[in-house]
């Protein structure tokens, strides 16, 4: 390793699982330490975490980074988005933090939706048709299920404004994030008043939102003091919004990440309207757009089949008529929040590694119907661009074929991991050096790895895995 030109920036990425953290030389995008520690998220139907465990994961992750971490000059933190953080007026969690993949608040997005007047009505109003993932609907759900807590809550945020907050000490977040709450427009740049009010959540509990470039604050103090006090501290966005930046994204690049969530996403400059309510219309950590999918079982989901079956996660087999929708969790595209996983078309000859690649196969499947609609909403032609494959499930033979042989399109893996640490990173860098986060990450190369010749779709699995869907419907849509 060559000696760093510096100045030294910090990237955190505090996802569904871990947190992850980057230090990095600002002047190359040269990754010099990394750590990660472990996330708790409770089992069952619940989807929750303790706020509490991200901050201390954040300083155990910023411990494993060695002495190096107190020489960075900024830092920015990215997070998960849409969870729920409830914080009583002494900034104490009231009560572990609702998941964006906690399906439980359906009920509550049902009757939210019908209030303002029908999916279309939210589409026009704030860009996107909230799914149970957003943080108006968990907020309905606490008011219902747990009013005392709701009562006690003094401040509303996301998991990123709460880890920013702790380290400067100053409320805010940033328009990327915010645009998943629901009560945040991304066509005005605005918390909607109606919204809030239809949710019954007073916006005095909700932090300013900062515009791209501005500085969240300095590290005023921390708990075990892991990070030096007076360090810039950039705003920071939601994991998607932070990897679009780390990948330098431009209009007409589609992304589809595999990790906890899937998701396929491109940057626009407009802002997104899709009343069908499968692209949400999110605001780009930027002052552009992203429309994004998401789907909820994704390398959980395949994991957990190759656990069920006892197979190593590469150990797939080809041929057989075997088809999964593995929706283990719910799904969100398509927006089937009741659903249970699926298997159809075993046969006698059907053979372990077939079921295992069916199940690669509906989760890639659920994630490639979105694109062409999310495309759509770039308004963009990225018929001819590579599919930026990232994420942890990137690094897999298994994914990267199964989404080659399902898309037909060509297919780039970024040499670069943690593209939502280095999107973090780029947003710190570009703050400390007064440059465009995303020219930063392009001047770093991070986008930059093998690229993989399109081979010939396969509609015939297209086709039982879309009439399989359509079939099983009512079944999938089953309330148990
Ligand atoms: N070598 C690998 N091959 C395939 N999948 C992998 C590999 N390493 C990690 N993964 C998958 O990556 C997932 C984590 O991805 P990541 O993007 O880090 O998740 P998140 O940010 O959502 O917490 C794991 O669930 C695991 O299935
Ligand atoms: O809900 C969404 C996007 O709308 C998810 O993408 C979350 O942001 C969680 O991300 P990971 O933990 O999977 O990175």
């Amino acid at each position: 390793m060559t000696a760093p030109e510096g100045p030294l920036v910090i990237g955190v990425d505090s996802s569904t699982q871990s947190t992850k953290v980057l230090v990095v030389d600002a002047a190359t995008g040269e990754v010099l330490a990394r750590g990660q520690a472990p996330h708790t998220v409770s089992p069952g139907d619940r989807r929750e975490s303790d706020p509490e465990e991200w901050w201390q994961a954040l300083s155990t992750a910023v411990a494993r980074c060695g002495k190096i971490a107190g020489e960075a000059a900024a830092v920015s933190v990215a997070g998960q988005q849409h969870g729920l953080v409830t914080l009583d007026a002494d900034g104490r969690p009231v009560r572990p933090a609702l998941l964006w993949n906690d399906v439980r608040s359906a009920p509550q997005r049902d009757r939210l939706l019908a209030d303002l007047g029908g999916p279309q009505a939210w589409a026009r109003r704030v860009g996107s048709v909230p799914a149970p993932a957003f943080t108006v609907t968990k907020w309905a759900w606490l008011r219902e299920n747990e009013p005392e807590a709701a009562r006690e809550t003094a401040a509303v945020r996301l998991p990123h404004d709460f880890l920013t907050e702790r380290l400067t000490g100053q409320a805010g977040t940033d328009r990327g994030d915010a645009s998943g709450t629901g009560w945040w427009s991304s066509h005005t740049g605005s918390y909607d008043e109606e919204i809030l009010s239809l949710a019954a959540l007073d916006p005095a509990l909700l932090p300013p939102v900062h515009r791209a470039g501005e500085a969240a604050g300095t590290v005023a103090k921390t708990d075990g003091g892991f990070l030096t006090p007076g360090t810039l501290v950039a705003t920071g966005t939601g994991d998607n919004m932070a990897a679009a930046l780390g990948l330098g994204l431009l209009p007409g690049q589609p992304v589809l990440s595999l990790g906890t969530s899937g998701t396929v996403y491109a940057v626009s400059d407009r802002s997104p309207a899709d009343p069908s309510g499968t692209v949400a219309g999110f605001a780009d950590a930027g002052s552009g757009w992203l429309p994004l999918a998401c789907t909820l079982n994704c390398t959980l989901a395949v994991d957990r089949l190759a656990a069920l079956l006892s197979r190593d996660r590469e150990d797939v087999e080809a041929g057989g008529r075997v088809t999964a929708l593995p929706f283990l969790d719910g799904e969100r595209t398509p927006d089937l929040p009741y659903a249970t996983g699926l298997l159809t078309g075993l046969q006698q000859a059907t053979t372990g590694g077939q079921v295992l690649q069916a199940a690669y196969d509906g989760a890639v499947f659920a994630l490639l119907r979105a694109l062409d609609l999310v495309l759509g909403q770039a308004g963009d032609d990225a018929s001819e661009a590579p599919l930026l494959l990232i994420g942890g499930g990137a690094k897999g033979v298994a994914w990267r074929e199964t989404v080659r042989r399902l898309s037909g399109r060509a297919v780039q893996v970024p040499r670069a991991e943690e593209l939502v640490a280095l999107g973090a990173a780029a947003q710190a860098a570009g703050l400390l050096l007064g440059e465009d986060p995303a020219a930063v990450a392009r001047r770093w190369k991070t986008a930059d790895g093998p690229a993989y010749e399109p081979v010939e779709r396969d509609e015939a699995a297209l086709t039982r895995l879309s009439a399989t869907l359509e079939g099983a419907r009512t079944l999938l849509d089953m309330r148990h």
